[in-house]
């Protein structure tokens, strides 16, 4: 089991929802946190209230929006100078907006991409790193479809996608860095409100009771419960490439079968 205390995390998308969560947990659990957002104000207040929690200069804010290399990039050589290393980083900012779909696909997809490479690159032991783990946030739209949001699915079926098919390069090439995918049902936070608005779902608006009756089918988490399992995959060294399906009836890592099951058809 991998100890957090003197680690040093990142997390993005930190100023609310899960990835305050995430900070919450990890510096409860002795690392130093990094708090990425776009939300400037709303990180800045967090960055004060969880230096009074947990101790002065604990965490810190950065104002970062990952679908900006440079910005990643000028933030995480900061975060270095200050702390000295990364060794946990949890790719977590996402949004849903089906119009503007490009957008959704540079966050969800493109930012989880910019965040590993940078990790990575400064973890790898062939490049002096001391090694470390990564977890990206998808969702269990990642593993089946939310016909709400098929862009969103998207970007989280690439984001399960990409974090198995380089936990599968660090495990042959002996990176020292673990990759693994959380995939939460609904959660509780601001997020999920968006399937009842147009200017996010677009089109799709039709659809709204239709993810009205998934809710049903799966009833939120909170915040706190999903971020356990965010412990997990940051702890237990034996996981690298694992995918965390969490439910309200219960969590687990997702068996994915080694051979494809298929009906065969007549050609
Ligand atoms: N809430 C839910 O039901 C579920 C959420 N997820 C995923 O969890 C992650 C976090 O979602 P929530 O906390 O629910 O959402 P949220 O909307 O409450 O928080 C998202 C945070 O990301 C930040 N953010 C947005 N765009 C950004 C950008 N370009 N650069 C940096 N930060 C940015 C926002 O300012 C906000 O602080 C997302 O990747 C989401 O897809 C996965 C499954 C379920
Ligand atoms: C519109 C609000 C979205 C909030 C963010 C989010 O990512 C929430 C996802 C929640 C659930 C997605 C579920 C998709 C499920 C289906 O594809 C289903 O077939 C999966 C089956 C899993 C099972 O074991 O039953």
């Amino acid at each position: 089991m991998m100890a957090l205390q003197g680690k040093v995390a990142v997390v993005t998308g930190a100023a609310q929802g899960l990835g305050k969560g995430f900070a919450e947990i990890l510096l409860q659990n002795g690392a130093k946190v990094a708090l990425l957002d776009i939300n400037e104000k709303a990180g800045k207040e967090l960055e004060t209230q969880f230096n009074e929690a947990y101790g002065a200069d604990r965490t810190h804010f950065y104002p970062v929006d990952v679908s900006s290399d440079q910005q990643f990039k000028d933030a995480f050589q900061k975060i270095l100078s200050k702390f000295g290393q990364v060794d946990i980083f949890c790719n977590n900012a996402g949004i849903i907006n089906e119009k503007q779909w490009e957008k959704t696909v540079s966050i969800n997809l493109c930012g989880v991409v910019r965040g590993t490479y940078l990790a990575l690159e400064h973890m790898k032991k062939e490049n002096g790193g001391q090694g470390g783990v990564i977890v990206n946030v998808a969702s269990l739209a990642g593993l089946g479809p939310l016909a709400q949001t098929p862009i969103y699915t998207a970007t989280k079926f690439g984001v399960v996608g990409f974090t198995r098919a380089l936990a599968l390069a660090s495990e042959v090439a002996n990176y020292g860095v673990r990759i693994n995918a959380m995939c939460p049902a609904f959660v509780r936070t601001p997020l999920i409100d968006s399937f009842n608005s147009e200017e996010q779902i677009g089109q799709f608006m039709g659809l709204a009771d239709f993810t009205r009756s998934l809710m049903e089918k799966f009833p939120s988490l909170e915040v706190e419960e999903v971020s356990k399992g965010l412990l997990l995959l940051v702890k237990d060294d034996s996981l690298n490439g694992a995918c965390l399906a969490m439910m309200r009836d219960g969590a687990g890592l997702v068996s994915f079968p080694k051979e494809i099951p298929k009906t065969p058809v007549a050609l």
